[in-house]
């Protein structure tokens, strides 16, 4: 099916952001549709951390979120804090369970995701014994684990280096029919994404295919 008869996940017409007096976008106009891959990109403080909120506030049952600050919970192992992205599919009971002694089905799950993060060796390690970098993937297993059809993420691998980020990416873009990046890297946004939104100013400088985007077009994101 081509993607424009795909469902709409997301369609924003005209809507400002703002906080107290500060409006960050004005008047946006967007749609993002099932099985799209988009990048927002953008000199920092142009919104696109505003932006992803605000959308997945829209779609808050369908959307796994990977913030830009990772919020684990740092005396408990990469195992629980992944599991913490599955809590609602069980019981209070069933949780509580698992906090003690990670249960057979968790741990299986688990154990799978870990591997394909590169965290095998780490999944019974308190989060604050962890790399940078490892506490990342943790929060990229958390949020994978929320097993949703859509996947927000603010800056997802900015602490892992290039090749273990676009594996992270093809990995997220494998399990999710829509995904929405804000990344700082362009080349990374071009690679990994379809469509690429620059943001700049208050508004959507352009909204295009990656392969339409020129290195002018980045460059001019970036200049004061
Ligand atoms: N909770 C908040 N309250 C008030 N102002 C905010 C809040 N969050 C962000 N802002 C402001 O909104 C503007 C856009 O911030 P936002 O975090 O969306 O930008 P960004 O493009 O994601 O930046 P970065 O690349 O640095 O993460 C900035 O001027 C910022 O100071």
């Amino acid at each position: 099916m081509p993607n424009k008869a795909k469902p709409a996940m997301f369609e924003l017409h005209k809507i400002s952001l703002k906080y107290r007096e500060q409006t960050v976008l004005k008047d946006a106009s967007l749609t993002i549709r099932q099985g799209e891959s988009v990048a927002l990109v953008g000199p920092s403080g142009a919104g696109k951390s505003t932006l992803l909120k605000h959308l997945r506030s829209l779609q808050a049952a369908k959307v796994a979120w990977c913030p830009q600050h990772a919020g684990l919970v740092p005396m408990l192992s990469a195992y629980h804090n992944m599991y913490m992205g599955g809590l609602g599919r069980h019981s209070a009971l069933y949780n509580l369970a698992n906090l003690l002694r990670p249960l057979a089905g968790p741990k299986a799950e688990l154990q799978a995701l870990a591997q394909s993060l590169a965290l095998d060796a780490e999944l019974y390690s308190r989060v604050d014994e962890l790399s940078g970098g490892q506490q990342q993937r943790v929060a990229i297993g958390r949020a994978l684990y929320q097993q949703q059809t859509i996947f927000i993420g603010d800056e997802p691998v900015s602490a892992v280096d290039a090749i273990q980020a676009d594996k992270m990416l093809s990995l997220i873009s494998q399990r999710h029919q829509t995904i929405v990046l804000a990344l700082h890297d362009t080349q990374q946004a071009l690679r990994v994404c379809q469509r690429i939104i620059g943001l700049k100013d208050g508004a959507i400088a352009f909204d295009l295919p990656s392969a339409q985007v020129t290195s002018e077009q980045l460059a001019a994101l970036y200049q004061a």
